[in-house]
């Protein structure tokens, strides 16, 4: 039975995060397996036990058989022939997560042959899904940008139609129904829907703020300034100046207005025209929940992206779940000839050379196969990246430079919850942000996010049911030398504390739950492999606006870094815009696409110059 079960549970097993023999007593103390959500056969079978929600249990091994295959997507069911190691990929990516599977698909569009090596056993990374039971539960939130029709950055929908792939999607009428504190001037808490139509959510807000009317309408219309440059350039690789040149020489303005604002924070443009500091915090929030910063640590060009993409192309969700996009993009890059690889484990990046002379070749997995690449892009953090992937001796300078100026974002406590569908007022929106103190905002658990994907998409659960993803922003460390009695035990009480404060805006979603399942920090770094469960960089002090996000290339030639790591840093639709500059990068770099050499060779020096600079 052991024996079953650590077959069964191998995405874990490679993750070594339990000793066999802890593994096998805890199969056999409580029949189930890893007490963790994202775990493919995982803890539901515990919670059968644990609440005796479900009657008659079968035999173990024939509930493991079917959970393992509840857990499993179909792409992943079949599962796609070893990629072949006699050859030269190139390049080998290291990572599915969508910022790895956008390089590469934009790659097998072009005609190169990749390899993807992904060490869980589904795509999509921290944008994937996954099934229990019936339920379809996005691993992260499931609030998608960049899925619109038209402009040029509906990024998502562009990495998709360049392997001939669609996704047919729900629009959400709001992007977030937020909850925020009471005030002398809001007593009952400040109330505010983002309306998916821009003149509804400026109406609503100003309504609550009325003597700051003029005030929002400055604020959002500098956001819309850089939209709109932004949504008329073809988007691709900041590194590569023949690009840049011809952006120029077509769109000017655009590109002189983006420049003017890549140095420039988002709270500074909102103190120069809003002065009140309830309205200063709903600004606050406004960031802190897609970038876990303040709005004077956000970028103004990622807040332009945000603020503006949620009223052009509005917020769509997947019909299916987040994780089909992972899932096309997959078929797209098989469909061209190229190749993933799941539970394929990298260990190493294999460097050649030392100093200026350091070059990537390909990469070594924990079976002790080699992947050889004229390219190696790295999906993984940058801590993973350059502390894990690589012997710390051969970390560049830049590196150092870049753990100066950027830290690790908290990672997530995560409730992903099956209820009865009579837990639902009439009404309810899919996405909330609930706000007790705003001085608590960016503690642990002060900020409660929740989503409802049901409410868009009925199919991700059984009939008269819904989803109800509660999650939090939290650290690792909250979570560290706790033993496995504890850490079950902090995990159920935080979890009902987190629901009790959602019931004041759902009353009854406790008793109405039918299914629950708790992820923490330790989970969030187990199954997506992201060094201390972080959601990527955040500036470790003020920062100059997006100058200081590193690109595409690194000091090592060869390696490539992909992902919420690089330029312009978190969210699916910022990792897919990372997604094409990266391949645009290297194959300007491998000569499959033109480039100046001249210019190319004096702008590129000159990044690096920059980029080295410590
Ligand atoms: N808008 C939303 O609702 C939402 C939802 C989910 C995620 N996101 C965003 O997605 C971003 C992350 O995307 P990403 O593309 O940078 O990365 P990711 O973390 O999603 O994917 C990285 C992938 O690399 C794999 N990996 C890591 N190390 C490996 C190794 N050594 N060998 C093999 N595979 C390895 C992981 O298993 C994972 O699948 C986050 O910043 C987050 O903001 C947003
Ligand atoms: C010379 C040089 C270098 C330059 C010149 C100038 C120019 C041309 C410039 C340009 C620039 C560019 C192109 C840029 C770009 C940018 C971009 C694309 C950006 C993007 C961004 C995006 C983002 C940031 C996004 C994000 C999102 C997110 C994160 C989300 C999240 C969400 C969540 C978490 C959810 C919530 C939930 C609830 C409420 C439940």
């Amino acid at each position: 039975m052991v024996q079953a079960h650590v077959t069964q549970c191998s995405a874990c097993a490679g993750r070594a995060h339990f000793e066999l023999r802890q593994h096998a007593n805890r199969f056999a103390s409580t029949s189930g397996r890893c007490r963790e959500a994202l775990c493919a056969p995982s803890r539901h079978q515990d919670r059968r036990l644990l609440h005796g929600r479900h009657r008659g249990m079968p035999a173990l091994r024939a509930v493991a058989e079917t959970l393992v295959q509840e857990a499993l997507p179909s792409a992943s069911a079949a599962a796609p022939p070893r990629a072949p190691t006699d050859f030269e990929y190139d390049a080998v990516i290291v990572g599915s997560g969508i910022g790895g599977l956008t390089t590469a698909t934009q790659m097998a569009a072009k005609g190169a042959k990749v390899v993807v090596l992904e060490k869980y056993v589904i795509p999509g990374g921290s944008a994937g899904h996954y099934h229990r039971e019936g339920y379809t539960f996005d691993v992260g939130s499931s609030m998608m940008f960049g899925m619109g029709q038209e402009g040029t950055t509906n990024l998502i929908t562009r990495a998709l139609a360049a392997v001939g792939k669609r996704l047919d999607t729900v629009p959400d009428p709001t992007q977030i129904h937020y909850h925020l504190p009471a005030s002398s001037a809001h007593p009952q808490g400040l109330d505010v829907k983002v309306w998916r139509k821009y003149n509804d959510f400026v109406d609503e807000l100003s309504e609550r703020f009325p003597h700051e009317r003029k005030g929002i309408e400055k604020f959002y219309g500098e956001c819309w300034a850089v939209f709109n440059s932004l949504n008329s350039l073809e988007l691709k690789s900041l590194e590569e100046p023949r690009y840049l040149l011809g952006e120029f020489a077509k769109h000017p303005i655009a590109c002189l207005t983006l420049a003017s604002y890549l140095p420039s924070n988002t709270g500074d443009v909102a103190r120069k025209y809003i002065k009140d500091p309830e309205l200063l915090s709903f600004i606050d929030i406004e960031c802190y929940c897609w970038s876990t910063v303040l709005a004077e640590h956000t970028p103004m060009i990622n807040a332009g992206m945000v603020f503006c993409d949620r009223h052009y192309g509005g917020i769509n969700y997947p019909r299916g779940g987040v994780g089909r996009i992972a899932e096309l993009l997959v078929e797209g890059l098989q469909e061209r000839g190229s190749y993933i690889e799941y539970k394929a484990n990298v260990k190493d990046i294999i460097v050649k050379g030392q100093g200026k002379e350091q070059k990537a070749t390909g990469v070594r997995l924990a079976d002790g196969r080699v992947f050889c690449g004229k390219a190696v892009i790295s999906n993984a953090t940058r801590w993973d990246t350059f502390e894990k992937l690589m012997a710390q001796e051969e970390m560049p300078a830049s590196e150092a430079l870049f753990r100066k100026r950027y830290k690790k974002s908290p990672s997530f406590l995560s409730i992903h919850i099956g209820v009865r569908a009579e837990a639902l007022p009439a009404g309810t929106q899919c996405h909330h942000i609930i706000v007790e103190d705003w001085a608590r905002m960016e503690e642990p658990f002060g900020t409660l996010f929740v989503s409802i994907p049901t409410l868009l998409d009925p199919s991700l659960s059984p009939d008269g049911t819904h989803i109800v993803h509660v999650f939090s922003p939290d650290w690792i460390d909250n979570w560290k030398t706790l033993s496995v009695a504890e850490y079950e035990r902090k995990k159920e009480e935080i979890a009902d504390s987190l629901v009790k404060r959602v019931e004041a805006y759902l009353p009854g979603l406790a008793e109405a739950t039918v299914f629950r399942e708790v992820g923490t920090p330790r989970t969030h770094r187990r199954f997506l492999s992201r060094d201390d469960g972080s959601y990527g960089p955040i500036p470790s002090r003020r920062p100059l606006g997006m100058l200081g996000m590193p690109f595409n290339r690194t000091s090592v030639q060869g390696l490539y870094c992909v992902g919420d790591s690089t330029f312009p840093g978190q969210g699916v639709n910022a990792v897919v815009f990372s997604g094409f500059g990266c391949a645009h990068r290297v194959l300007c770099d491998q000569g499959k696409q033109a480039v100046i050499p001249v210019l190319d060779q004096g702008y590129n020096a000159l990044l690096a110059a920059v980029r080295d600079r410590s």
